[in-house]
């Protein structure tokens, strides 16, 4: 199989699919790496560096994608790629479609098979996603303390405090990887955190992880409000896998907090928990004000920190990449379970039930959709 490595084009997106190293894995088992010129660059790699490991380089993205039987990407494909989207194309990559409905369309219209990183499922566990959320959940609380400094738009607080002076306080909504991240930096930067999730299981774990330095509280609108208007920075970690998020913290919410609060919405890429966060922003441009509120709402975080994203990344998705390619998609679904909930759209079809249900679109099973692959 070729395998094709694009350069990603979302703004400030630096992150690249795989490592130089990472292409002997495939070189190893004998398929082709193509890899676009200056894909590596903005996480350190050269195309020397890809080249000495195997791979040959490509010049420009459209013969990258013809050429190649798989696409591994970082994030979705954006407009300008959806004329290179196929019938025959293997595209896995994060792709978020409860948010993205074009996107969505331009798989389904192409036939092309996606297989999305972030609903991949082991257990319950998401790990494709993990070291992406551990990477944004970390960002999210030094974002935030970032932008409660006066210059930034805040209102000029620091998290810690100093003796004699009250310290910061975070809530985070959402208790699972990106949640547990952002809090264990919160606490380590001594602001007073509390976090909020709806499954008592998680919480029990939660208060074993954090003991009597974060407050753990379960989800309901009452304890949101009250932690809210309380609060500095509240920070989005919510997920139901394949859905789009759910509008936990309404716009009267969002009112109660004070000037110059900060809101960090991780949980952007699945459309975010904010109903104030109407629109992803970007690293460029990342934050707007509403209601006095400076809201961050940029849907890949880690694209910031591209050198230990991509490394992070490329760690999980090598080993399913390498399973596609060695099997074609319906033989490596069939031995392995945990990529069926990864396949989102398969010859026309969409195969993701939340994704189908929240676009509006049929069903069609992993199952019924890979016996024509
Ligand atoms: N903006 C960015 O650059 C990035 C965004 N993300 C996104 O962050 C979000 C969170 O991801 P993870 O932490 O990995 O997911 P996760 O599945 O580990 O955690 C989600 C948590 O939300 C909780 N939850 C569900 N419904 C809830 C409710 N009504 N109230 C409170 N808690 C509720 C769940 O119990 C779970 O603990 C996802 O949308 C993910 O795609 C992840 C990485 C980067
Ligand atoms: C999870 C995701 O979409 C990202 O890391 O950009």
């Amino acid at each position: 199989m070729i395998i094709g490595i694009p350069k990603e084009i979302k703004n400030n997106e630096n992150r690249v699919s795989l490592t130089p190293a990472g292409v002997v894995a495939f070189t190893q088992a004998g398929h082709e790496v193509i890899v676009e010129t200056n894909a590596g660059t903005g996480s350190g790699y050269t195309d020397e560096d890809y080249r000495a490991n195997g791979a040959t380089i490509i010049d420009n993205a459209a013969d990258v994608w013809s050429k190649a039987n798989m696409i591994m990407k970082v994030k979705e494909p954006l407009e300008s790629e959806y004329g290179y989207l196929r019938s025959d194309l293997i595209v896995f990559t994060y792709l978020h479609l409860a948010a993205e409905p074009a996107l969505t369309k331009a798989l389904v219209e192409s036939g092309c098979t996606a297989l999305a990183y972030e609903t991949v499922t082991v257990n319950g566990t998401l790990p494709l996603l993990t070291p992406m959320s551990e990477v944004a959940g970390r960002m999210a609380a030094q974002i935030g303390a970032q932008f409660l400094e006066k210059p930034k738009g805040g209102k000029g607080i620091l998290l810690s405090g100093i003796p004699g002076v009250q310290r910061g306080k975070v809530t985070v909504i959402g208790g699972g990887v990106v949640g547990a991240n952002a809090a264990k930096i919160a606490v380590g930067l001594g602001a007073d955190v509390t976090i909020i999730d709806l499954n008592p299981e998680r919480l029990r774990e939660l208060e074993d992880i954090f003991g009597k330095s974060a407050q753990t509280l379960m989800s309901s609108p009452v304890n949101i409000a009250e932690s809210v208007a309380e609060s500095d920075l509240v920070i989005g970690a919510v997920l139901i896998p394949g859905s789009r998020a759910p509008k936990l913290v309404t716009e009267d919410m969002v009112k109660t907090m004070k000037e110059g609060s900060v809101v960090v919405d991780v949980a952007i890429d699945q459309g975010g928990i904010f109903e104030t966060a109407d629109h992803v922003s970007t690293h460029d441009d990342p934050t707007y004000t509403k209601h006095g509120v400076v809201h961050y709402a940029v849907a890949n975080m880690p694209g910031a920190v591209p050198r230990t994203s991509t490394q992070g990344l490329t760690n999980v998705t090598v080993p399913y990449a390498l399973q596609l390619a060695n099997k074609g998609v319906k033989k490596a679904i069939e031995d392995n379970k945990s990529l069926a909930p990864g396949l989102n759209t398969a010859g026309g079809k969409v195969t993701h039930q939340k994704v189908a249900e929240d676009l509006g679109y049929t069903y069609t099973s992993v199952e019924e959709a890979i016996k024509s692959l």
